[in-house]
């Protein structure tokens, strides 16, 4: 898929959720069920048309189901056992909608040619024409989006006209929800990751004055023309197909050059560097932590292989990466149990900052201590963080998409500790207390200090969200998989607090050890006790 937030997608999932009755119940719901005609005759036309494209293929053995009653819109199937190694379906380059295919480019070449490197031309600014391409180049994705939009407003004229059709109406990422929905995510960093302001405000001043100033191009001849309110609308919708639907139309080679590139913004500066595209049929795909499916980049076309052997009824899943609940909500608008164990949840600095500072000013407050800090770091040159990221060692899916290890918690992020050790550093240059001064002197005091300090920010952390753990457990009704924008912003906050549980008992368990030690080391402390050091059942 498309995007640095695809770039892991050249794995492709299967699913495992699907066993049993419900492989009956699936196939009872293909599109010839009849139970909701709009949606069944989109699903056909869609697929009539996909059929249709020169090199496109369709195994078979596998269909295109309506999911909704698990909030998954469409997804594929098999509908009979295949075999690893099976090419499921072949995308022709050419049906992509992108920057390359669409004759929005040709019509208004400046804009594209303005971009810093679409894959359709230029490097440089057209100068003629720069008012008409906003305050900066456009990026792949502000060219995506004028090209869906385009698209969606020629109508029948488009060739994408089939596959527009079923693109969704709606969406369930937090970008959409409600303010009382969003309240739900309580302390959750997802909040702030939103960005619908500043979505908007892309929206109207790189995508508006585009249209705007070739609305003769835009909207056909005798056509509606739309209002500002209703573009915004449109381009709103049409960004968040991207965030979900769109892929990186690199080869495979490029793509493991940009392994580990971070593409989380909605609103993505990606240097221009990446062309982006819609896939027909590739994006059909729904997907897993584990998963059965890989697309393939080829240079004429795109395949989706199998990777195991799928049972008839097993839906045929695609691979997001290794993405937190609250990621995938965010980008995707769904969370899936398997994707629990990739949960991060943020420590920001200033609550780890105010314990260390409990520890060491009780004694004797100074009143210049913030400033002389604040000097003593910049002279140390060091440059602080404003949050941890805390995340379990989750190991890999193997190269079927099966997951085999535990994820653990298993240890604080090395940053985090670089950070304390300096902070400690300069408080013993700074403090007036010489008895501060005298223990942080001690390395094993000064690890003390450390775990003690984010032991308590990790329970201060805890919170500051407004329900307890326990309290979200239980209002997870079904536990399997939730239902609802209210139970998925439940699902990503009890997995955050689930994640500082396990950080704080590894945390408490490294301080016990610690103060064990320092114990057995105090005079008088093995008296009568053999010679071994003592330990801790
Ligand atoms: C690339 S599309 C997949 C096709 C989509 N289901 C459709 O009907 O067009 C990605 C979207 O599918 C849905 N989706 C994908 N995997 C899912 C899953 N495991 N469970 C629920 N929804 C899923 C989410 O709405 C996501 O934003």
């Amino acid at each position: 898929m498309c995007g640095g937030t695809y770039i892991s997608l050249r794995l492709a999932a299967i699913i495992s959720i699907f066993t049993g009755n419900s492989h009956a119940k699936l196939a009872m719901m293909d599109i010839d069920s009849g139970a909701d005609v709009d949606f069944a005759r989109g699903t056909h036309n869609f697929l009539q048309w996909f059929q249709a494209l020169p090199g496109a293929t369709f195994h078979k053995d596998i269909k295109i189901v309506d999911m909704r009653h698990q909030d998954a819109g469409r997804g594929i199937v098999a509908a009979a056992d295949i075999e690893p190694d099976t090419v499921l379906f072949t995308i022709p380059r050419a049906s992509i909608v992108c920057a390359a295919t669409s004759e929005l480019a040709a019509k208004i070449p400046h804009i594209f040619n303005a971009a810093p490197d679409n894959g359709a031309g230029s490097a440089h600014m057209d100068d003629s024409d720069e008012e008409d391409a906003g305050p900066e180049p456009h990026d792949p994705w502000t060219l995506l989006i004028l090209v869906l939009v385009y698209e969606h407003l020629q109508g029948h004229a488009s060739r994408w006209k089939p596959y527009l059709d079923i693109l969704p109406l709606e969406f369930d990422t937090p970008m959409f929800w409600q303010p009382a929905e969003l309240a739900e995510l309580q302390a959750s960093a997802v909040v702030a990751k939103v960005g619908r302001g500043e979505a908007d405000r892309m929206i109207r001043e790189k995508i508006l004055p585009v249209v705007r100033a070739h609305e003769h191009v835009f909207f056909p001849a005798n056509g509606v023309t739309l209002a500002d309110e209703q573009l915004l609308h449109l381009a709103h919708r049409m960004g968040s197909a991207i965030m979900a639907y769109a892929f990186d139309l690199e080869k495979e080679d490029d793509q493991d050059d940009q392994e580990g590139e971070d593409g989380d913004e909605w609103i993505e500066d990606r240097d221009g560097k990446t062309m982006m595209g819609m896939v027909p049929m590739a994006d059909l795909l729904n997907a897993d932590a584990e998963f059965n499916t890989h697309i393939n980049h080829g240079e004429d076309s795109l395949t989706a292989t199998s990777l195991r052997p799928i049972r008839a009824g097993d839906e045929i899943l695609n691979y997001y990466g290794p993405l937190s609940s609250g990621e995938l909500l965010r980008r995707y608008g769904y969370v899936t149990p398997k994707h629990t164990r990739y949960d991060v949840v943020e420590l920001p600095w200033p609550l780890v900052e105010s314990r260390l500072e409990e520890r060491l000013l009780t004694r004797q407050q100074q009143p210049d201590w913030e400033e002389k800090m604040a000097e003593q770091l910049t002279e140390a040159g060091e440059d602080f963080e404003d949050s941890f990221v805390l995340e379990r060692a989750t190991g890999e899916p193997d190269t079927t998409g099966q997951l085999h290890d535990d994820a653990v918690f298993d240890g604080l992020p090395d940053e985090l500790g670089e950070q304390v050790k300096a902070f400690l550093k300069a408080a013993k240059k700074v403090s007036s207390n010489s008895l501060v001064v005298e223990a942080l002197a001690d390395k094993d005091t000064r690890n003390e200090i450390y775990l003690d300090s984010v032991l308590k920010a990790l329970g201060d952390r805890e919170g500051q969200y407004l329900t307890r753990l326990e309290d979200d457990a239980r209002l997870i009704r079904a536990a399997d998989r939730p239902h609802g924008r209210e139970q998925m912003a439940i699902w990503v906050r009890r997995g955050e607090k689930q994640l500082l549980r396990e950080a704080q008992v590894w945390v408490a368990g490294k301080l016990d050890g610690l103060r064990n030690k320092a114990s057995d080391r105090r005079p008088g402390a093995n008296e009568g006790a053999p010679s071994t050091k003592r330990r801790r059942p």
